[in-house]
């Protein structure tokens, strides 16, 4: 009886053609079964479908080989696969004697993934069955990252998991009958047995002692054993189950399942013959032989089903990049520590953390190298916070940490101040040493509050008064932060709309040189006129426009309204001179900075050599060789660059060297106390001799008297810009001012 379905179920149906039929129908798969003489004997719907073939096809008489011609058309760009040379292989056979057995899979033309069996069957004939992978294969071409997908994917596996085991449950129930038939009609049996043998689910049949009566095929498949080595073994024998402690207890079981009901399931570990274990469910339906009760058990092996929601629900509770938990898992961690901590009497602490400086290492260095940046940073945060806690990556470069079980707060301190100094350590890439550091914010449990959402809020608060302290420090919440964390938000909320409102104006400051008073310069200043709060200081806004990326935007409109204003001047008849432009250092770092500068000269066909760029020390010294390419090619264009508020940052010759500036600006922090401070008046010489000895034109801000003026013509400086000569006026005001001085100077 090896291999072959014992009858179960005395049935007074006799096996004739329609049962084979209807035996098809509640197969899993699309089947045509072929005579000897390989002309299709009988088939089952499922074929019209996974080949999108009309019923009528089969008006005619049809041979296998018009199955072949289906499934892979003789076409050049298919003939080279596998597949299309097995099918080519295949059509050359006239009978079922030359034929052999196959298995392969195969993309259909209409781009549907099947996988091909061909068997001969046990008299004469061949059976070939089509079973579509399409959802499978989708699968297994998933990205990692792709929760969305991956959950299709669960959907789409669960459907066609459904799919088969109505087709499963539909078949087992006709094998059962037709079983029954075996003796009468032996031939049928046979067929019966080869089907179901095609079967990818692994059925088994167990007496009341649940010992195995009968296997198929697949079993053999999915376990390693043959059916001869499972026959008359327990079904134990293939399971590594943890709910039946023996076989007294799965009798138990079988013998406890409610009759009512047709069908069980239960979830079990396979058991293969080389000791490997795998994730099976088993559909257990009871059937009647000869007044004893049987069992027949569907095996499926449902790996591929356990392994997607696993990764789903890692994925949906992971960071994909770093492994680190994600927003979701940490405020389940949150909630927990909560929770735990209300029981103990214990604190609980939300630590907020973004990253200085990776967005340009990102910009400059690519996605990869941002990307390996990050799971660096994350493993150096891991093995900052203790085991118990919870590191998460919300995104970006933004990190969270959950510590809980604290009995005191001095820990998380110790702990951030453990983090800054980690970050800040430098971080070698392929053979490039990157610098990033990073910001904190905390709040804790139950001082600032009891609520897990409260919480993460007033982090996040403590984090933006640590980057407006000055970034790569550590800010504890208190309730101060708050209000003013409160006008930032409305702040930026207002910003977004200032250009599109036409809120934003441009004042400019002249800028005179030293030697004849003639007006070389115009510095562009950005106000905002807003329509409750009045005129807002550029000192407010233009941080808060750094920090939430509004500056770009901004900094643009800025670039092209001072570009198309200074060309305005030159065509009203003006004597040109050059229109400076503040730049920030997030615009500056954009991947495509220099055509944005090049277009808006093109735009306001302002000549490059009218535009001043102005950018800080700690913009270039940040990452100093991506930076020399793209002075380069500003400079290239025949933009002027000049270094802003020199002498507050590093202040380095070996840097200037390299650059291609065109010219200095002394902070007027020096320039203020110039004539009573020694110290200052040493350094703006120093500032104007250096600048000299390096070619380049320096430029003294903050020139507020007449004596700052003639100090600074008797150190040489070469231009002027200060309050001495003019605030920052608006258009209209600043034209007046330039007539003005232009006649009492010229006239
Ligand atoms: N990225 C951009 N930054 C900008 C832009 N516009 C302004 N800013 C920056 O905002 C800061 C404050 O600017 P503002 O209030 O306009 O102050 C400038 C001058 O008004 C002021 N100044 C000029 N002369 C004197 C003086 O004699 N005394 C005195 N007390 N202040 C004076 O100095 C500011 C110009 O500074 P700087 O840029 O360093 O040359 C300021 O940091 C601006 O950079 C913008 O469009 N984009």
């Amino acid at each position: 009886m090896n291999g072959e379905i014992l009858p179960i179920r005395k049935t007074t149906v006799a096996p004739v053609a329609g049962d084979i039929q209807f035996l098809l129908e509640g197969l899993p798969h699309a089947v045509a079964v072929f005579d000897g003489n390989l002309r299709l004997e009988s088939w089952n719907k499922k074929l019209l479908n996974i080949l999108d073939i009309p019923e009528s096809f089969f008006r005619e008489t049809r041979y296998l080989r018009d199955f072949l011609d289906l499934v892979s058309p003789d076409s050049p760009d298919t003939a080279d696969t596998v597949s299309s040379q097995m099918f080519q292989e295949m059509k050359r056979f006239t009978s079922a004697r030359d034929l052999f057995p196959v298995s392969f899979e195969h993309s259909l033309p209409s781009g549907r993934h099947i996988e091909v069996k061909g068997e001969i069957l046990p008299d004469t004939g061949y059976i070939l069955t089509l079973l579509d992978m399409t959802s499978r294969k989708k699968a297994e071409n998933l990205e990692q990252n792709d929760l969305q997908e991956m959950s299709t994917r669960l959907e789409e596996i669960n459907i066609h998991r459904q799919t088969m085991e109505k087709q499963a449950a539909d078949a087992v129930q006709m094998a059962e009958e037709l079983a029954l038939a075996q003796n009468e009609a032996q031939e049928s049996a046979r067929r019966i047995q080869a089907i179901l043998d095609a079967m990818a689910d692994g059925l088994v049949t167990i007496d009341e002692e649940a010992m195995i009566l009968t296997a198929n095929h697949a079993i053999e498949e999915m376990f390693g054993y043959t059916v001869d080595e499972v026959v008359g073994q327990s079904l134990l024998f293939l399971l590594n189950s943890t709910f039946f402690i023996d076989q007294e207890d799965m009798i138990d079981y079988f013998d406890s399942l409610d009759r009512n009901k047709t069908e069980f399931k239960r979830k079990e570990t396979g058991y293969r013959k080389n000791g490997a274990h795998f994730p099976v469910e088993l559909s257990i339906r009871e059937v009647h032989f000869n007044d004893q009760r049987q069992y027949t058990v569907l095996v499926r092996d449902i790996s591929e089903r356990f392994e997607a929601e696993a990764l789903i629900r890692k994925m949906a509770l992971h960071d994909s990049l770093t492994g680190l938990a994600n927003r979701n898992l940490l405020q389940q961690r949150l909630d927990e520590a909560l929770k735990m901590a209300k029981r103990l009497g214990k604190k609980v602490a939300v630590m907020f953390l973004d990253l200085d400086m990776f967005k340009p290492v990102n910009d400059l260095y690519g996605h990869t190298t941002g990307d390996r940046l990050l799971r660096i940073i994350a493993e150096r945060l891991t093995e900052c916070a203790r085991e118990v806690d919870t590191v998460a990556r919300l995104g970006g470069d933004e990190f969270a940490i959950v510590f809980t079980n604290l009995d005191d707060e001095t820990v998380v301190t110790r702990i951030a101040k453990r983090i800054l100094s980690k970050i800040q350590q430098p971080i070698e890439i392929e053979d490039k040493i990157h610098n990033v550091a990073t910001s904190i914010g905390i709040s804790f449990y139950p001082h600032d509050s009891r609520i897990p959402e409260e919480l993460i809020r007033m982090a996040d608060v403590a984090l933006y008064q640590a980057k407006d302290d000055g970034r790569r420090l550590y800010r504890i919440y208190d309730s101060q932060m708050d209000a003013s964390a409160k006008a930032e938000k409305e702040i930026e909320m207002d910003l977004s709309r200032a250009i599109e409102r036409n809120e934003l104006s441009l004042h400019y400051q002249p800028q005179l040189d030293t030697i004849d008073n003639s007006v070389v310069g115009a510095e562009a200043l950005a106000r905002w006129n807003h329509p409750v709060k009045g005129l807002v200081p550029p000192y407010q806004f233009i941080p808060i426009a750094e920090n939430c990326g509004e500056i770009i935007p901004i900094g643009q409109w800025i670039m092209e309204t001072a570009c198309r204003q200074a060309k305005e001047w030159q065509d009203k008849g003006l004597p040109p001179f050059r229109v400076c432009v503040n730049i920030s250092a997030k615009q500056f770092h954009l991947s495509d900075f220099t055509q944005r500068v090049e277009d808006a000269l093109t735009r306001s066909k302002l000549a490059p050599q009218w535009l001043e760029l102005e950018i800080t020390e700690g913009m270039v010294i940040a990452d100093k060789d991506s930076i020399i390419p793209k002075l380069e090619k500003l400079s290239s264009l025949g933009v002027n660059l000049a270094i802003d508020d020199f002498g507050t940052g590093y202040s380095s010759l070996a840097y200037l060297k390299k650059f291609s500036v065109h010219q200095l600006k002394i902070d007027q922090s020096f320039i203020r106390d110039i004539t009573e401070d020694h110290d200052d008046a040493a350094i703006t010489d120093a500032v104007i001799r250096l600048g000299h000895s390096l070619g380049l034109t320096v430029v003294a801000e903050g020139v507020e008297t007449e004596e700052h003026v003639q100090l600074l013509r008797q150190k040489g400086c070469d231009v002027l810009q200060g309050y001495h000569f003019s605030k920052p006026l608006p258009v209209e005001q600043f034209e007046d001012w330039i007539k003005a001085h232009n006649e009492r100077l010229y006239s």
